[in-house]
This record gives structure tokens, sequence and C-alpha cells, in this order.
């Protein structure tokens, strides 16, 4: 069976709240979303959202991308055989991560589709006894004046939620008050994790991270303290803090996750697909995470139930996978599609669905 066509599409979902980290302030979703169709007219859908602060990636970009390169070189290719699709797509073109990873989801989905399995059940093929058909997933309070984000807090632990991504990065002394206050409105029972967003330098990352813990926050993990770049950095960190640090911009490929694991540039790795260009390559970091004993997150960019399916169908058949920031859809205001994964709050049910379990994609789409 063939690839016979690829089309694309954009779609808008407004949020709950602005989503604000030490990088970017967003009040929307707007994505550009993939279809691809099998010579029988099987479909599979992916999504794309350009985070451009993070992977580099625009609109623009993405839609070019897979208008002019990726599109070209493997529309009419076998579809029994996804891993030339994978490395000929891989070829055409370096980094654009994001529209490989729409076109990578799409394709898992369609390929499971067609073997008339769900996408969990395919991944987990390897050990079915680590699969997974429940994720608790945390849900993120952005970065504001502390008494707004201990409101939201408050409200996310009385909608049910257990566990608080709480962003900060935005000045050491006043983090370490956004946090305090947080865990005094919120009681202990609560975990919270929290991401900087490569938002202190190391110094200061250590200071805020000790001041975190003599005072007795109880802080899970901290995610990405420093610059993606700083590797050294994330090492100094990790060494000198008790709190586990967790890889997030520091970790795009498998490469990237072998170094961290390897030098200890963190304890942990959140692996997020639009950082590793789909599915292909996140499996070779869960193979990685598997051989060196390091467990993993499956984390999301703000990003709508097509893409974040995907993390949750691999976040389900993976052990190496313990915690989940998959909360995408749970800050968009509406949610458009029919099927996938359904969300009872934090909970995250898998069903027997085949491929991501996405049934409707309400966006216009143009063949290219
Ligand atoms: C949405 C998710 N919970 C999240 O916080 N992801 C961010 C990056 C999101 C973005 O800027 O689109 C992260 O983990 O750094
Ligand atoms: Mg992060």
């Amino acid at each position: 069976m063939k690839l016979k066509e690829i089309a694309i599409g954009y779609i808008e979902i407004p949020l709950v709240t602005p989503f604000k980290t030490a990088l970017r302030t967003v009040n929307s979703v707007n994505d550009l979303i993939v279809k691809v169709t099998a010579e029988d007219g099987t479909e599979g859908y992916g999504e794309a959202p350009p985070t451009a602060v993070i992977t580099g990636d625009t609109k623009e970009s993405i839609e070019a991308a897979i208008r002019y390169y990726i599109a070209p070189s493997i529309t009419g290719m076998g579809l029994d055989d996804l891993p030339s699709i994978m490395a000929k797509m891989e070829k055409c073109l370096a980094k654009n991560t994001t529209a490989k990873a729409a076109v990578d989801i799409a394709l898992y989905d369609l390929y499971a589709k067609l073997q008339k399995k769900p996408l969990f059940r395919l991944l987990g093929e390897k050990d079915p006894s680590a699969v997974k058909t429940e994720l608790e997933t945390d849900i993120t309070i952005s970065v504001n004046d502390t008494d707004e984000m201990v409101r939201d807090s408050v409200k996310a632990v009385g909608e049910g939620f257990r566990i608080l991504k709480v962003k900060v990065g935005k000045g050491g002394e006043k983090d370490v008050e956004r946090i305090r206050e947080i865990r005094k409105a919120v009681g202990k029972d609560v975990v919270i994790r929290v991401d900087a967003n490569q938002g202190w330098t190391r110094e200061e990352a250590v200071s805020t991270i000790t001041a975190m813990e003599d005072a007795g926050l109880g802080i899970e993990l901290v995610e990405q303290p420093v610059s993606y770049h700083d590797f050294k950095g994330m090492q100094y960190v990790t060494a000198h803090v008790q709190t586990p640090i967790l890889a997030d911009e520091s970790v795009f490929s498998y490469e990237d996750g072998v170094r961290v694991m390897e030098e200890h540039g963190a304890d942990l790795v959140n692996i997020k697909l639009m950082k590793t260009g789909g599915i292909h390559e996140a499996v070779k970091i869960c193979d990685a995470a598997d051989r060196f004993g390091i467990k993993c997150m499956i984390g999301c960019m703000l990003e709508s139930k097509v893409s974040v399916s995907a993390g949750v169908h691999l976040a389900a058949a993976r052990s190496c996978v313990t915690m989940a920031d998959l909360d995408g859809p749970s800050l968009c205001k509406v949610d458009p599609y029919e099927g996938g994964p359904v969300y009872q709050g934090p909970k995250i049910l898998l069903s027997e669905d085949y491929g991501i379990g996405i049934t409707k994609v309400p966006v216009k789409f143009e063949r290219i």
C-alpha cells in the first residue's frame, strides 16, 4: 500500500487563559494540521505547533518544509516500510523537527490504522506487560504575579489536578516566593514540579533551588534551569542541588538524550515529539533511557489534541515514561476534534480505537 497524498490545513483554538512562560506569552493554539492518505483512502493525522522560541520553527517554515521538501520526497513510498520513509524525510532537510513531527505522527496514525491496532499497542509490542491504558497529566500554571499564580493553582487543584507544573524563571527570589505561596495554598499533598524554561543563570539556579529546598517546599523536580546550550551549566546545577533536574530544551535528538544520560547533564529527560521530529526518534530516546535506567517525561508544546494524542500513546507504551506533561487539550477552551484519548480532569484514558484515535478534524485541507 502506497502513500497517495499529503494535505495541510490550519486550526485556531482559543486558550482558557494566556499561556505564559519565561520564553513567551500565547493566547491561542495556531497550528498546522497534516493529513496523509493511503491508496485505499485510509487517513492519518498530525499537528505542528510553531514554537519559534524553542524549536526555531515558524508557521511559514513548517508549511514550506512540508510543501517543498517532505511531501515531494515521500509521496508514493510504500507504507509497509515506515523506517525507509522516516530515513528519507530525515535526509531531505536538516532540523525542522516540528514539520517532521507532524508528518511522522500522521504516518504512524495511518500505519497503525492499516494494521488495525491502537498506536500504543503497536509501540508497546516489545513489552506488552508495561503498557498502560490510563495516564495522569500535570497542569501548567503560567508565570504571573504570585497572587494570580496562587489563584490559578487553587483552581486547578479544585478541578481535580494533583500535579502542578509551575512556570518560573522570572527572577530567582521572586520565584522562591511564588512557590512558597503556592505550596502554602495547595497543601503538602499536591505534587509541584517547576519549569524555569532556561530563565536562570547556573549560579541563580543553584541558589534558587537550594532556597526552595531549605524552605522545605517539597519540589518534585526542576525542569531546564539554564540555557539549552549551557551543557556545563546543566551538569553544574544537577551536581549542586538535591532536587532532581529534568532536561527539556537541552534534549532534541537521540544524541542529545544520550549525552545528558552519559555525562549527567540532568537526572531526567523530557521527550517531546516536536523536538525529536516525531515518534521514530522519540522511541530511540526511550530505548536509551531503558539502557541507562533513566526516567522520562513525555511533554508537549502548546498543542491541541491531534499531536498530544500521539504523545499520550507513546507515554502509555513505554515503561521509562513515568511522568506526563500532556495538558495541551486541557488549556484549550474547546475540543474541536472527535475521538482520541479521553480527558477527564487530570486523567487520560486510552481506548482500543485504531491509530491515535482521532476520527474527525474540522479543517479545510489543501492537497500539496
Ligand atoms: C504545554 C506544556 N505543559 C508546556 O509547558 N510546555 C512547555 C513549552 C511550551 C511552549 O512554549 O509551547 C515546556 O515544557 O517548556
Ligand atoms: Mg519545559
